[in-house]
């Protein structure tokens, strides 16, 4: 390993998709990680063809490649957050969570489940193998959909996002951010439950459907931000008012409503 040097940038690994499309997955990741001053590492999942209409195809890696990606990054670099996005398979979840068991950084787990063009990017038989996963993250951040395949708790309100997180807690994650974005409502109420309790993240809400790669800007956001060595609360205030910058200022590409714009605050 290179001797750090006093003005090495903090480094993250992200553990997802590649969109072809650029809003989300990896893509959105490393341009999240690079605004944030973090210098992004990237173990690629699976590679989709998607544009900001959809998803056109998807050819999952084999997991030798995937476990070779993530065993390269940690072995060279001193990482000091991780996250992941779309796993695809319950071998691919599995993979993942045996390999960042053992390691020292915090990790944000993003479950990402199905886009937000409606296209399946996890199987639905690997829902199940998520538990395990879950175990391991500092944070996970499902919106309300994904917190309701975790825990079976439909979230309508602050007090089942309170429940839906509380739910998450005993599988043994250290924090649950359950997020507001596909709650209705005027603003947007993003919760943060930890053991010691709950703190909401209130924004205003953008009237725009240019929202795709949200999820992965604000996980990729929070681990950036861990990786530069902010507290946990500290870091989701931080970056969910980045995400509602990025939101507002969305980039108007494609032919699909377009996305969020990760370089907002270069
Ligand atoms: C590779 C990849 N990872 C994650 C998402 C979810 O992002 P969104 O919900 O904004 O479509 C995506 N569409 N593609």
């Amino acid at each position: 390993m290179r001797t750090p040097t006093p003005d090495a940038p903090p480094v993250a690994l992200s553990i997802a998709g590649s969109d072809s499309g650029g809003g989300a997955g990896i893509q959105a990741d490393l341009a999240t990680m690079t605004t944030h001053g973090v210098y992004g590492t990237a173990a690629i999942t699976a590679v989709t063809a998607q544009h900001t209409r959809g998803v056109e195809s998807s050819f999952v890696l084999p997991r030798s490649e995937i476990a070779a990606q993530i065993d390269a990054v940690v072995d060279d670099f001193d990482v000091g957050a991780a996250k992941t996005g779309m796993l695809a398979t319950t071998e691919v979840v599995e993979l993942v969570t045996d390999r960042v068991r053992d390691e020292p950084f915090p990790l944000v787990v993003d479950p990402v489940m199905v886009a937000s063009s409606g296209d399946r990017l996890l199987d639905e038989d690997a829902e199940r193998a998520y538990a395990d996963l879950l175990a391991e993250a500092t944070v996970v951040t499902p919106n309300a959909d994904e917190a309701e395949v975790l825990t079976g708790i439909a979230v309508e309100d602050d007090a089942s996002a309170h429940e839906a997180g509380e739910a998450i807690l005993e599988f043994g994650a250290d924090a649950a951010l359950v997020k507001g974005g596909h709650v209705p409502g005027e603003t947007v109420r993003d919760h943060l439950v930890t053991p010691e309790g709950t703190t909401t993240f209130e924004h205003e809400r953008v009237d725009t459907d240019a929202t795709h790669g949200s999820g992965c800007t604000l996980a990729a956001a929070i681990t950036a931000r861990l990786a530069r060595g902010e507290a946990l609360e500290a870091a989701v205030e931080g970056a969910t008012d980045f995400l509602s910058r990025a939101i507002e200022r969305h980039y108007d590409v494609g032919q699909g409503p377009g996305a969020v714009n990760h370089a907002v605050d270069r």
